[in-house]
């Protein structure tokens, strides 16, 4: 089975061997799907003939977003906190409690239907990889019913093991890490693709976070860190030091988080929605992409501090917030996004890619920043 998309006034392919820049821009382009993977691009008037066509009317066409940070399995939502913050409250990460009790309590069909309903949201807004953590169990049964449910609807699952301490635990965090690492890991980790976890006051300590990780690492799974996110602290340094495929959040880094960055294979996955939602700090995009560490921006959708799922809304918010260029910040919501899941079939449409693609109605990927607010993804085609 083909298809042929012609008549694409503006194709994103982010290969710069096939185009101009590092979003590798074609004009008049065209592109044929074979089986579900990108079979052929170039001039739409030498395009090969397929099963079936889809004419794009001049319109700009991109990759599909790769969100590398979502939070989704979870009941309730946490409107009456948002009032207080936008009222003068400062965002704590307590907060997160109240969705832990509210999960623990709902049902694996009501878990499941909310994180359908919010991948079938991100895919009308054009994204077509989700990354999904658990985090709002903190027991090993909770936990391990996440995961499986995160594993069954979305692209990649994490197990957010140590997201904060949960009430049965207060005041004994070390008694909390000690049983994610002698049972919620061992439990957990066939069902996931990742480790992660919060470090910050109020969540958990640098050595509580290394123990964490390191026990997933040991568990097979790749490692990924909450880190600097509302205070400055040692979760960049400790995702470097283990390979973590990348670090997020990253809103307060010193010098030398920035060098180790630079160095290092990790991407820092910039949340800039979390920051607006919460009014705390941006991080500095400018200093990381001049330093030339990798950069990714997600959504990170999640009940406390970020319940969005758009990736066109986060680039907005990167240009106009964070000074990224527009096409800097496409590059990062696509293959930024792909690099922090460590994928190469994602976030490009090289020959051999898969196949997801976003027609936009607007004539030029611009339009995403330049139209903030505008539902401009036309139609979405995944694999
Ligand atoms: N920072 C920690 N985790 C989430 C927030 C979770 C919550 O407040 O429920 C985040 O990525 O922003
Ligand atoms: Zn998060």
């Amino acid at each position: 089975m083909s298809l042929r998309v012609v008549n694409i006034g503006e194709l994103v392919t982010n290969d710069p061997s096939m185009g101009d820049g590092t979003l590798g821009l074609l004009h008049d382009a065209a592109l044929v799907v074979e089986d579900g993977r990108v079979a052929w691009v170039g001039p739409s008037s030498r395009c090969p003939d397929a099963d079936e066509n889809l004419d794009a009317a001049g319109a700009a066409v991109i990759p599909g977003f790769v969100e590398s940070h979502s939070h989704l399995v979870f009941a309730g939502e946490r409107a009456a906190e948002f009032e207080a913050r936008m009222t003068g409250q400062p965002y704590a990460a307590g907060g997160i409690r109240t969705t832990i009790a509210a999960t623990r309590a709902a049902s694996d069909l009501a878990l499941a239907t909310n994180v359908t309903r919010l991948l079938g949201e991100y895919r009308r807004a054009g994204t077509t990889t989700v990354e999904c953590k658990s985090g709002y169990g903190q027991t090993v049964h909770d936990e391990l019913r996440s995961v499986s449910i995160a594993r069954c609807h979305a692209d990649d699952a994490t197990l957010l093991a140590a997201h904060v301490p949960p009430p049965e635990y207060a005041g004994r965090a070390d008694d909390y890490v000690r049983m994610v690492v002698d049972e919620m890991i061992p439990a957990c980790a066939p069902h996931a693709a990742w480790i992660d976890a919060f470090c910050e006051r109020g969540a958990f300590s640098a050595e509580q976070t290394r123990a964490v990780l390191e026990a997933g690492r040991a568990a097979g799974l790749g490692v990924r860190v909450h880190a600097n996110q509302l205070t400055p602290g040692d979760g960049v340094r400790i995702g470097v030091d283990l390979d973590a495929a990348s670090v997020d959040h990253c809103c307060h880094l010193t010098d030398a988080d920035v060098d180790a960055l630079a160095q290092s294979t990790t991407v820092a996955t910039l949340l800039p929605a979390a920051d607006f939602s919460t009014r705390n700090a941006y991080p500095d995009a400018r200093r990381l992409l001049d330093a030339g560490v990798t950069v990714a921006l997600g959504a990170d959708c999640n009940p406390g501090t970020s319940y969005t799922t758009s990736m066109p809304f986060v680039i907005a918010l990167a240009v106009q917030a964070l000074r990224m260029s527009p096409a800097e910040a496409l590059w990062s919501a696509t293959l930024g996004g792909a690099r922090a899941l460590r994928r190469t079939d994602v976030g490009h449409l090289s020959h051999g890619a898969r196949a997801d693609l976003v027609l936009l109605d607007a004539p030029s990927y611009l339009h995403l920043a330049y139209r903030p607010g505008v539902p401009l993804v036309a139609r979405v085609l995944k694999a």
